[in-house]
């Protein structure tokens, strides 16, 4: 019996006006994956965002969340997903108690089931010393991994994170991109998507989106073939991208 996906898209398509930012988009992550979505600059990466989360919405195509039709069943198909978006959404001046209970509320958790939620999410990223800390006194790789802790409060199955790491050193980056496939290790679905080739690992799975179409879907060490993966995604998608950055 073969497992349904945790995403699952087929023959997505999205303009903007005359501008088609996404043509016939088709994807599976399986359970338990870490999948970079690896396109350069304008590749269509935050559109295909936005139609997960139903920030945008299209007729052309479909998406399904751990089996449950993004369309149909918004509700139960939202509820397993968790975004971390390329902004921070972070309320500077409280702490970081009180920015995740707040969002354990929004969750409709609250009293000692949003105390256990918190708690545990906060201790998967590393930041359960950092609670009673304001969020301004957080350097940005801690204000990151609070984000993601914050996405995991309701237990989604999947896990979506859209360029996490821009602005970061490079300390923080590796931190992040270390503590998301640890994540992936433990069974979560992610899918995390990025211009930066170094933040993959040979074993994750790889979707190659290049002007709004998929090039490629195999595994980072499939597609590096005998060479590296960044020659093979430069050559790919014309090198007109910060790659290597
Ligand atoms: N609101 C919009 N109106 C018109 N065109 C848009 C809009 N948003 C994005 N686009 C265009 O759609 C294409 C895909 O953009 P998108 O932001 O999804 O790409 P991306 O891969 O996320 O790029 P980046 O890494 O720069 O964020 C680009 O050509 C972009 O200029």
């Amino acid at each position: 019996m073969t497992r349904t996906p945790a995403l699952c898209v087929s023959n997505v398509s999205l303009s903007y006006g005359a501008r088609r930012a996404l043509d016939d988009v088709s994807f599976a992550l399986d359970r338990g994956r870490f999948c970079a979505l690896l396109g350069p600059n304008g590749a269509g990466k935050s559109t295909l965002f936005s139609l997960l989360t139903r920030l945008l919405v299209t007729r052309e195509g479909r998406i399904e969340v751990a089996g449950f039709d993004l369309a149909r069943d918004p509700r139960a198909a939202l509820a397993r997903i968790g975004v971390v978006f390329q902004q921070p959404t972070l309320d500077l001046d409280t702490t970081v108690m009180r920015n995740m209970r707040y969002f354990a509320a929004l969750h409709g958790m609250a009293g000692r089931e949003a105390t256990a939620r918190i708690d545990a999410a906060l201790e998967r990223l590393n930041m359960r010393e950092r609670a009673g800390e304001k969020v301004r006194a957080l350097n940005g790789g801690h204000r990151r991994r609070m984000e993601i802790a914050r996405a995991l409060i309701h237990a989604p199955e999947v896990l979506l994170l859209d360029e996490p790491t821009v602005g970061l050193d490079t300390a923080a980056r590796r931190s992040i991109t270390a503590h998301v496939h640890d994540l992936a290790a433990e069974g979560l679905s992610v899918l995390w998507a990025t211009h930066l080739v170094d933040e993959i690992e040979p074993s994750d799975e790889v979707v190659v989106l290049h002007r709004g179409r998929v090039l490629r879907q195999a595994s980072a060490a499939e597609i590096a073939g005998e060479g590296d993966l960044i020659d093979a995604f430069i050559e790919m998608t014309g090198g007109n991208d910060e790659a290597a950055a």
